[in-house]
C-alpha cells in the first residue's frame, strides 16, 4: 500500500522532469573531471541508496526514466519497472538535492501514513468512493463490470484535482445532475449510499448510473424513475441546458413514468404508478386522481396534499389569533407586550418570535436570529438568514443598488421596490419577516404559502410566499424552489412577478413579490356568465399570455405549466403569470429573421379606421382592426421547412425576432393533466412547442369553458389528449379565427405545431390578433372583472394609465410616447 503511494508521488514529483526522457544506465561512471563531481558523486551514492530502497525513480541531470506510459496518477502500479531503471550519470547539484527531498519527503509520507490508526481515511473522499465501487464491482457486477473502473478520472492526480472532476454531488452539489454524456469516462454520476449496483434490464443499474452494454454508454438515472434519467440532464434548475443536444436515450430508458401532483400536476415518479407503455396505443395503467382546480377540489391523499401547515412545517399561521404557531410543539411564537418593531426584542425559541398585532390585525414578526442572537447566530446568519437579492452580501450597497435598477428598468419607478430598499437600508442591509404585517394567507401551493404582507410603516402590499426548507429538503422539492426563485430573479417584465426580495429565516425561504387582487383566471372564469369568457376578452388574456411566454422564451424558459389557475390578474386588470417551479431552463439563441422581399409578399390590407401603418391607437385590439400598428410582413421560410397548411398566418416584411428555444428538449413528465402536450405524454422529449399547446388548451378552455381533451379520469384524458382528435363544440359561438388559431396550436406532432419553428412572433400574427398593438398592450382597457369591488380600482386605474397614454402620444406631446416598451 505504501509503496503504491510512494510512486504515486514519485511520479507527480516526476513530471517536473518529464521534458527528458532519456533512460539512465545504472551502470555508466559520470562524466566531467571536476573534483567537485566526485563529492557529488557520493552524494549521489547515498541518494541512490535511499531511493532504491523506496523503490522510487531515480533522478539524472536532465535526464529521466522513461515513464511507462500506461501509469497515471491514482492507479495502482508496479514499481518494478521504475525501481529497475538504475541510474549513473551526473546529475546537477541542484537536481540531486531535489531528489534527495523527494526520498525524504516520501520517508516521511510513508512513516506518517504507518502511524495512522488502521481505518483512517488514506485517501480521498473519490479514491474511497472509486475503491468502494471497484470492491462493489467485484461481487456484484458481471460482463461488463470492469468498464466502471473507467469512471475514475486518469488525468488527476492530485486530491483537488480529483474533487475538479467528481460527479457534483460528491461534492455536496445538488441531487439532480446534469451530465449527460455518451462516454462512460465522463462525468458519470454516482451514488454514495448505495454501493451494490443491480442489473436492470440490457443496463447495470447503479442507482444513478445505467451502463448500457450494447452501446457502452453510462447513462445518469434518477433511482426511481427510469421515464427521468433521460432528461435529468435539461432539468437542473441552475444550470443553463445545451441547446439543440440530440442525445440518444437508452433503450430502457423509454419508459413514461410520472407523479400526479397537486391541482392535477404532474411530476415524474416511478412508471409503475401510472402509465404501462409511453407507446401510443398501449393500455394506460389507472392513475390517482386528482383535480386540476386547487382551489375548488382538493381530493388528495394526505401525503400527496400537503396543507398549509405541512408545507411550511414548524409554522402555522393562525388569522384568528394573528399567530404563528410552531407545528413542532404546537406553542404560539408570541410574546406578548412586545416593545415596537424596532427595538430589540429578545431572542425566542426556534429564533421566530411574533412582535405584536398590527393596526389591521396584522403580526409582525421577528426573526431574531439573525439580527439579536448570539453571535455565531450573527455569523452564520449574516450570510445565510438574510440575503436581499440585489446583492450576495447581506448589506445594501449603492453599488448593488444601483446595479438592480440598471438591470431592472422596469422596476426604477417602482414604489415598492424603493420601499423595501429603504427598509433594507434602515436595517443595515437585512430583510425579514418581521418587516412584514402578513394580514392572510392568500393560497397554498405545493412548495409553499402565499400571504398578503404588508411592508411594516408603510400601506404597500406583497405576496410573501413561504418555504419551508426542510419539508423542501425531506420532499426533495428544494430544486422546484430554487428554478422558482432563480427565475423570478431574473424577471423584468409587467406581465410577468416582481421579485422584490429573498431572504431566509429561520428555514424558512421567503420570496417578497408584487400582490395580485383580482384572483386567477380560472376562479375568474367561474364568474362568468356561462362560465366562459366572451372573445374579446379570451383574446386579452391570451394576448397578454402570449407575450410573456415570448419574454420567457426569450430568456430561455420553457413555462410548461400553462393554466388559467397561474394567470393571476393585478390591480389594474391587466394579467401575471405566475408559477415557475416546473419551468425548465434552457439556452437560446434570438435571431433576427430578415425577410425574403417586401412589397410582393405584403399581405392584404384591410381597409378600416387603423389600417394605416402609422397607428398609434393602444386600444385597437378590434378583430375589425385587421392591421397591427407595426406592419407586419412576410417571413422566409425556416430550415428550408415547408410554411405548412393550416392556421392563417399573415406575411410580414419587418425583420422579425425570434427568440424560441425550439431545439430545447426534456423528458421531463409535467404539467397538468388537461394540458399536456401529446410529445409529453408519450415522452418523446418536449421543448418550447409544448407551451403553444398548452396555449391553445387555455384558449379554447377560455373560449368553451372547458379543456378539449378532458376524460371522465386522468388516464383518460391522457389517452384523448393522444388519440382524440379536436373538437368544437357548437356553443358559445366563437369566430373562425379563433378556431383556425386553436386549430394551428393544437396540432400533436410539435413540429407541424404553430409557434414551433419561429415562437411568438408567427402565433401574433394569426387573424385572431389582427388589431392588436403588441407595443401597446400595457396600455388597453383589460376587460371588466366579475365583483369589480374586489379589485378595487382596476378598471379606473387602467382607464387613468390609458389615458396618459393617449396623452403621452398626442400630437401636443411632441408624438414621442412615454411608454415603457418590452
Ligand atoms: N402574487 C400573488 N398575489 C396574489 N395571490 C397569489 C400570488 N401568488 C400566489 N397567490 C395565490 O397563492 C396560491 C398559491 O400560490 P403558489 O404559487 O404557492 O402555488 P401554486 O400556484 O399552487 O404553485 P406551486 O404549487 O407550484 O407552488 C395561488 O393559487 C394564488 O391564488
Amino acid at each position: 500500500m505504501s509503496s503504491r503511494y510512494g510512486i504515486c508521488e514519485i511520479v507527480e514529483l516526476e513530471d517536473e522532469f518529464k521534458s527528458s526522457d532519456r533512460v539512465i544506465d545504472k551502470g555508466k561512471k559520470p562524466q566531467g573531471s571536476n573534483h567537485i563531481v566526485d563529492d557529488i558523486n557520493k552524494l549521489f551514492e547515498a541518494i541512490n541508496v535511499r531511493t532504491s530502497y523506496h523503490g522510487l525513480t531515480p533522478l539524472s541531470g536532465g535526464t529521466t526514466p522513461r515513464r511507462n506510459p500506461s501509469k497515471r496518477p491514482m492507479r495502482m502500479s508496479t514499481s518494478s519497472s521504475y525501481s529497475a531503471n538504475g541510474y549513473s550519470e551526473p546529475v546537477s547539484l541542484k537536481q540531486a538535492l531535489r531528489g534527495l527531498c523527494i526520498s525524504q519527503a516520501s520517508e516521511m509520507a510513508a512513516l506518517k501514513r504507518l502511524s495512522k490508526p488502521p481505518g483512517s481515511p488514506a485517501l480521498s473522499e473519490f479514491g474511497k468512493i472509486a475503491n468502494s465501487y471497484k470492491s462493489d464491482n467485484s461481487s456484484t457486477f458481471v460482463g461488463q463490470v470492469k468498464e466502471v473502473k473507467v469512471l475514475i478520472p486518469e488525468e488527476n492526480t492530485s486530491m483537488a484535482a480529483s474533487s475538479r472532476t467528481m460527479p457534483e454531488y460528491l461534492q455536496g452539489g445538488p441531487k439532480m445532475k446534469s451530465s449527460y454524456n455518451n462516454s462512460p469516462q465522463s462525468s458519470v454520476q454516482f451514488n454514495k449510499k448505495e454501493k451494490s449496483p443491480k442489473r436492470v434490464g440490457t443496463g447495470i443499474r447503479l442507482n444513478e448510473i445505467l451502463y448500457e452494454p450494447e452501446s457502452g454508454n453510462v447513462l445518469p438515472m434518477i433511482e426511481s424513475a427510469l421515464h427521468e434519467k433521460k432528461c435529468v440532464a435539461y432539468d437542473e434548475p441552475s444550470k443553463p441546458v445545451v441547446n439543440g443536444s440530440k442525445h440518444k436515450p437508452a433503450k430502457s430508458v423509454n419508459k413514461a413514468s410520472f407523479n400526479l401532483r397537486r391541482k392535477g400536476r404532474l411530476q415524474s415518479m416511478p412508471s409503475s404508478t401510472f402509465i404501462s407503455s409511453n407507446k401510443l396505443g398501449k393500455p394506460i395503467k389507472p392513475i390517482k386522481t386528482v383535480s386540476r382546480n386547487k382551489n375548488i377540489v382538493k381530493k388528495k391523499s394526505k401525503q400527496d396534499l400537503p396543507s398549509a401547515t405541512s408545507v411550511i412545517e414548524n409554522v402555522t399561521f393562525v388569522p384568528d389569533t394573528c399567530q404563528l404557531v410552531c407545528e413542532r410543539c404546537h406553542c404560539a411564537l408570541k410574546e406578548p407586550n412586545l416593545p415596537p418593531c424596532n427595538s430589540i426584542s429578545t431572542e425566542v425559541k426556534h429564533g421566530f418570535s411574533q412582535r405584536g398585532c398590527g393596526s389591521n390585525g396584522s403580526v409582525i414578526y421577528n426573526n431574531t436570529n439573525f439580527k439579536y442572537g448570539d453571535k455565531s447566530d450573527f455569523t452564520q446568519s449574516s450570510n445565510s438568514s438574510s440575503i436581499c437579492e440585489y446583492s450576495s452580501s447581506t448589506s445594501i450597497s449603492e453599488e448593488s443598488s444601483r446595479c438592480s435598477i440598471g438591470n431592472r428598468p422596469h422596476m426604477s419607478m417602482d414604489s415598492r421596490r424603493t420601499a423595501i430598499h429603504d427598509m433594507m437600508k434602515r436595517n443595515n442591509g437585512f430583510l425579514g419577516l418581521r418587516h412584514f404585517n402578513l394580514l392572510k394567507k392568500l393560497g397554498c401551493g405545493d412548495i409553499g404559502t402565499v400571504y398578503l404582507a404588508e411592508l411594516v410603516g408603510t400601506n404597500l402590499r406583497y405576496a410573501i410566499k413561504v418555504m419551508d426548507n426542510e419539508f423542501l429538503e425531506r420532499r426533495k422539492k428544494m430544486p422546484r424552489a430554487h428554478t422558482e426563485r432563480e427565475i423570478l430573479r431574473i424577471l423584468d417584465h409587467p406581465f410577468l412577478p416582481t421579485l422584490y426580495a429573498h431572504f431566509v429565516s429561520d428555514n424558512l425561504s421567503c420570496l417578497v413579490m408584487d400582490y395580485c387582487p383580482g384572483g386567477d383566471l380560472h376562479v375568474l372564469r367561474q364568474k362568468q356568465p356561462g362560465r366562459y369568457y366572451h372573445e374579446q376578452a379570451a383574446r386579452f388574456y391570451v394576448a397578454e399570455v402570449l407575450i410573456s411566454l415570448e419574454y420567457l422564451h426569450m430568456l430561455g424558459i420553457v413555462y410548461r405549466d400553462l393554466k388559467p389557475e397561474n394567470i393571476l390578474v393585478q390591480q389594474d386588470g391587466h394579467i401575471k403569470l405566475t408559477d415557475f417551479d416546473l419551468s425548465l431552463r434552457c439556452s437560446s439563441n434570438p435571431t433576427i429573421l430578415q425577410s425574403l422581399s417586401s412589397g410582393a409578399m405584403e399581405p392584404p390590407r384591410m381597409s378600416g379606421p387603423c389600417a394605416g401603418s402609422n397607428c398609434i391607437d393602444p386600444f385597437c385590439i378590434k378583430p375589425t382592426c385587421q392591421m397591427s400598428c407595426f406592419s407586419p410582413r412576410i417571413l422566409p421560410t425556416c430550415k428550408g421547412k415547408k410554411t405548412k397548411p393550416g392556421p392563417m398566418t399573415h406575411h410580414v416584411s419587418l425583420p422579425q425576432l425570434v427568440a424560441e428555444p425550439t431545439e430545447a428538449r426534456s423528458n421531463s413528465f409535467v404539467g397538468t393533466h388537461e394540458y399536456l402536450a401529446p410529445e409529453i405524454i408519450k415522452g418523446d422529449g418536449h421543448g418550447s412547442a409544448v407551451d403553444w399547446w398548452t396555449f391553445g388548451i387555455f384558449l379554447y378552455e377560455l373560449l368553451y369553458g372547458r379543456s378539449p381533451f378532458k376524460g371522465t379520469g386522468n388516464d383518460e384524458t391522457l389517452a384523448n389528449v393522444v388519440l382524440q382528435s379536436l373538437n368544437f363544440p357548437d356553443t358559445p359561438l366563437v369566430s373562425f379565427q379563433a378556431r383556425d388559431l386553436i386549430n394551428g396550436l393544437l396540432v400533436k406532432e410539435p413540429e407541424n405545431r404553430l409557434g414551433s419553428q419561429k415562437g411568438a412572433a408567427e402565433i401574433k400574427q394569426h387573424p385572431f390578433f389582427s388589431g392588436i398593438n403588441w407595443a401597446l398592450i400595457r396600455c388597453t382597457i383589460p376587460p371588466e372583472l366579475p365583483g369589480e369591488s374586489d379589485i378595487g380600482m382596476a378598471k379606473s386605474a387602467s382607464m387613468e394609465k390609458a389615458t396618459k397614454c393617449v396623452d403621452y402620444n398626442g400630437p401636443a406631446a411632441g408624438g414621442h410616447p412615454e411608454f415603457e416598451l418590452f
